[in-house]
């Protein structure tokens, strides 16, 4: 769990190789406040059990080395299979929620608390459980994990690895991850919320390229559409913003990667730019972010279901630079967050049944 009592965290709690594991149990129940301690999901009717003893659902890795290794260290979370339990830890996770900024993972992880009726234990807060190192940030709020992943694909692809290893180890089943991102729009007003449908890269194919032992290794990009539908229907009628479906090109670079006029270097014109934007919105193109391609296509590769839902900060049609107040980008970062609350309360069955209810 990503709870540490204020007495607890001045004192850094010792697990080294061999550690009796009863003892290792307990210390890490009293750490992260186990949880027994939170309200538990109501995903626990007869037919969620019968679910949750199929294997079917269990986290698979394609990597026959995991299994020859004696320890495992997540090195950018400073968690271990040596030292920290993580099916004890993260067993009960069902959705993985990620973002770019430590601070805006943060603020989600509280406001999914709250949005989820999580019930923290008294003098608990919740605590960034990769707190050791400033690679990333990470929480556990009940059954959703929230963890940042920084800019642009190798810093997602790194958090993948590590994250698909911590739910693995964890043998968590029926995962979903959904990226909460920023994203610069094409033909839409700032504030409007994207549900992709499809990404591409910066030449529209929904591949991710990745050089493996000196060969270009291409793993498709796939969404599960059934997931991009049920966020879609999250929608509310008093909702003051947009939310559309649409596809994503997922960019190497925020500047000339994204065709914009405004970076160190360029050497095209604002006609070039214009076109190229017509020509991806032609081709369905409704926003550009830098992680979108790498996240699917892993996911994919790792046969578990994943989203992306991104708020627009501009609309690229009218501009480059984003300078919107800072209250407003504020209120436009919660958007897709709030959309993903519904979805969360929705599959964990909290509330109204019959909609996305906040
Ligand atoms: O998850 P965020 O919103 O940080 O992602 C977008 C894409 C780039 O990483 C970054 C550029 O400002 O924002
Ligand atoms: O224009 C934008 C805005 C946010 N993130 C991007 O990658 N591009």
């Amino acid at each position: 769990m990503g709870f540490i009592t204020t007495k607890q965290r001045a004192r850094d709690v010792l697990f080294w190789p061999g550690m009796n594991k009863q003892i290792e149990k307990m210390i890490i129940s009293v750490r992260y406040c186990t949880s027994t301690e939170v309200q538990p999901s109501r995903m626990t009717d007869s037919k969620n059990d019968e679910h949750e003893k199929d294997n079917r659902f269990v986290v698979k890795l394609k990597n026959p080395h995991l299994k020859t290794m004696t320890e495992d260290v997540l090195y950018h979370f400073t968690l271990s299979t040596s030292t920290h339990d993580l099916q004890d830890m993260f067993g009960d996770v069902k959705f993985v929620c990620c973002s770019g900024s430590p601070k805006r993972i943060a603020v989600f992880a509280e406001y999914i608390r709250d949005e989820l009726s999580i019930k923290l234990p008294v003098g608990c807060t919740l605590e960034n459980i990769a707190n050791k190192t400033d690679r990333y940030a990470l929480y556990k709020i009940g059954p959703v994990l929230a963890v940042s992943h920084g800019m642009g694909m190798p810093s997602v692809s790194i958090m993948l690895h590590e994250i698909l290893k911590l739910v693995y180890y964890a043998k968590c089943k029926d995962v979903t991850f959904i990226r909460i991102g920023t994203s610069g729009g094409i033909g839409l007003d700032a504030g409007t919320v994207v549900v992709s449908d499809k990404v591409v890269d910066g030449r529209f194919r929904p591949v991710f390229e990745v050089p493996i032992l000196g060969k270009v290794v291409a793993r498709p990009a796939i969404l599960h559409p059934q997931i991009a539908n049920d966020l879609l229907h999250c929608k509310k009628p008093d909702d003051v913003f947009k939310i559309v479906v649409g596809t994503t090109m997922c960019t190497l670079d925020f500047y000339e990667g994204q065709a914009r006029v405004d970076g160190a270097f360029c050497n095209y014109t604002e006609q070039d730019k214009k076109e190229f934007l017509q020509s991806a919105y032609a081709q369905g193109v409704r926003n550009m972010e830098m992680e979108s391609l790498c996240f699917a296509a892993t996911l994919h590769h790792a046969d578990i279901k994943c989203a992306v839902v991104c708020v627009t900060l501009l609309d690229r049609m009218h501009g480059d630079q984003i300078s919107m107040s800072h209250d407003e980008y504020e209120e436009f970062q919660v958007r897709p967050q709030r959309v993903v609350a519904r979805f969360m309360r929705r599959k964990l069955r909290l509330g109204s049944q019959a909609s996305c209810d906040e």
